[in-house]
Parts: C-alpha cells; structure tokens; sequence
C-alpha cells in the first residue's frame, strides 16, 4: 500500500497491490485539431504566493526561447492572467471550437476572463461545474502548434486541481511556493497529490523569496528564512529558481506589461523545459 493512500481506489492513480477498484481512466482528448507538445501545471499548495505570477514570467521566458506557448488558466475563480498580459478583448469561436487569445509577443492564453460579459463580474460557481470549464479549456479550445501549454491551477487540493490531473495529460507539475511558516506541510500536500495523480514533479519555486535593497544592494529575507532547500531534500525534489519580491514585478503585472519583465531568474527552468522537448524529439 502506498505512504499516500487515502483509501478511496477510485481517486487515485497509484497502481498498488491492494487497489481494490479498477483505476478509471477520467482523462479527455484535447481538440482534434489541437497540437501541444507538452502539458505542464503550475501549482501551488495555497492561494495567494504568485502562482499566476511565476506561470506568465515562465511562459514569457520560454516565448523569448522561442518556443510556442499556450496559457490555460485554470484559476477559474481568481483568474489573473489576462490582467497580466494587458488582455481586452473577447475570445472568438466558430463552428470547430474556440480560439485562444492571442498576447502581444504571440503567447496563446484562454481563461473565463476571456469569456465574461464583464470581466469584474465573479465566478460564483460551484466545484463541479468550475471542474467542467476548465476541461473545456482542454476539449473545446483550439491550442494549434503549441509547443508548452502551460496551466495555471487552482490553489490548493481540492476537487477542481484533482479533475484536472485526471482529465487533463500532464507531462509534469512544478509547485510555487513562499518563504512561510506553512510551506513544509503545503508542500507535502502538492506533493502527495502528484504522487496520487502519477504526475512527475519537476521541481520547487520560491517566490518572494528576498528583496535586494536599491540602496545597498544587499539582501534581505522580507518573509523570515527560506527552508526551501530542507523541504526540496526531504521530498528528493529540486529547487528550480527563487525569485525576488520586486515592486518591479508587480507594476508590470498590475500594468499589463508583464512581457516586459527584465530578469533571468527562470531561465534555469526554461533549460529543463527545453531538454523534456529535446529527448521527446529525439
Ligand atoms: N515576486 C514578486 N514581487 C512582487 N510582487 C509579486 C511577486 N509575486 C507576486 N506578486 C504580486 O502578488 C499578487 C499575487 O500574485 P499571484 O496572483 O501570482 O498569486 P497566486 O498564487 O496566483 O494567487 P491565487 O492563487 O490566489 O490566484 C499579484 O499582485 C502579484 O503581482
């Protein structure tokens, strides 16, 4: 029996020697006339620790690699990619399926903003039928030549991320997290959902890590001492990137300029990335 079990066969992916209901395949087929080369989920244990954030920042990095991205924003009920990208308009649909919206430096993003009357107006829908829209966002949207189809996933572990892993063929999960007292039991819950789900992790994120002070140009751990390299050895995970709090960062996302960021901080992911495609193609 595996460290994780739960004790309910039907949401796990886990193929143990005491499963004692079949494993049902949930999983969806994307757009037939949909091209991704490769799925991965950002995920964060909890809201609010720049999960949004690191997946635009990622999916700018990689666009500057040159590779083709797409956006899924799974965030349903806080969706926040279309702010960061400065997104307006409508997405578009025909008689095949609907089209993503297209950024300024040609990244390919759908989220429910897109689909909103008005974007201000909430989402006040309940876990099942959020669960069903974003598998849309997989069935229904046109994602033509994408190279990385990037998700941003809900915070937490709940029933929406859980559909998601099951419908959706994800090739790996890196998981954001903030220098707080929490993290350690956040992480290991992301973790042991990946686990569960049978999606490979490829690493951790730390966000919000420091802050370097204009004046001096030393650092400072605003959030109190980072333990992300404990918590990576303990779960035999990688620390991928720790990126600044920069008031940079926020202005650029709260503008709609975040294709405009200055840094380099995950470009030691994108190499990652860049390997998983090369050894696909090989
Ligand atoms: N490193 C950073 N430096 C400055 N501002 C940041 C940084 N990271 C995040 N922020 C700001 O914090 C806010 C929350 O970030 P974001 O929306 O990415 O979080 P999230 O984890 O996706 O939240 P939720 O899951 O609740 O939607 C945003 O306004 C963002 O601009």
């Amino acid at each position: 029996m595996s460290e994780n079990c739960n004790d309910n066969c039907s949401s796990c992916a886990e193929e143990c020697g005491e499963r004692r209901e079949p494993r049902i395949d949930f999983s969806e087929s994307p757009h037939e006339m949909s091209s991704i080369k490769k799925v991965i989920g950002i995920v964060s244990g909890k809201g609010g620790v720049g999960k949004s954030l690191v997946t635009s920042m990622l999916a700018v990095t990689m666009r500057r690699m040159g590779y083709d991205i797409g956006i899924l924003d799974a965030d349903i009920t806080g969706p926040s990619i279309p702010k960061a990208f400065g997104i307006t308009e409508r997405a578009k649909g025909s008689e095949f399926g609907l089209f993503p919206v297209r950024t300024k430096t040609g990244i390919d993003t759908m989220s429910v903003n897109l689909l909103l009357e008005d974007p201000s107006d909430p989402v006040v829908w309940r876990g099942p039928i959020i669960a069903g829209r974003v598998k849309q966002f997989w069935t229904d949207v046109i994602w033509s030549g994408v190279d990385f189809l990037f998700i941003d996933m809900p915070p937490g572990t709940g029933d929406v991320p859980l559909t998601v892993f099951q419908s959706i063929p994800v090739d790996g999960i890196i998981v954001v997290t903030s220098p707080q007292e929490l993290v350690s039991m956040i992480v290991s819950k992301a973790v042991k959902m990946a686990e569960m789900m049978d999606v490979p992790i490829l690493g951790l994120v730390e966000n919000m890590s420091y802050f370097t002070c204009p004046d001096n140009g030393k650092d400072y751990q605003i959030f109190g001492e980072s333990h992300i390299e404990e918590i990576a050895e303990k779960h035999q995970l990688d620390v991928l990137a720790k990126l600044p709090i920069d008031p940079k960062i926020s202005a650029a996302c709260d503008q709609g300029m975040i294709e405009l960021f200055e840094g380099d901080w995950l470009e030691s992911v994108g190499e990652i990335l860049k390997e998983m495609i090369e050894e696909m193609e090989e």
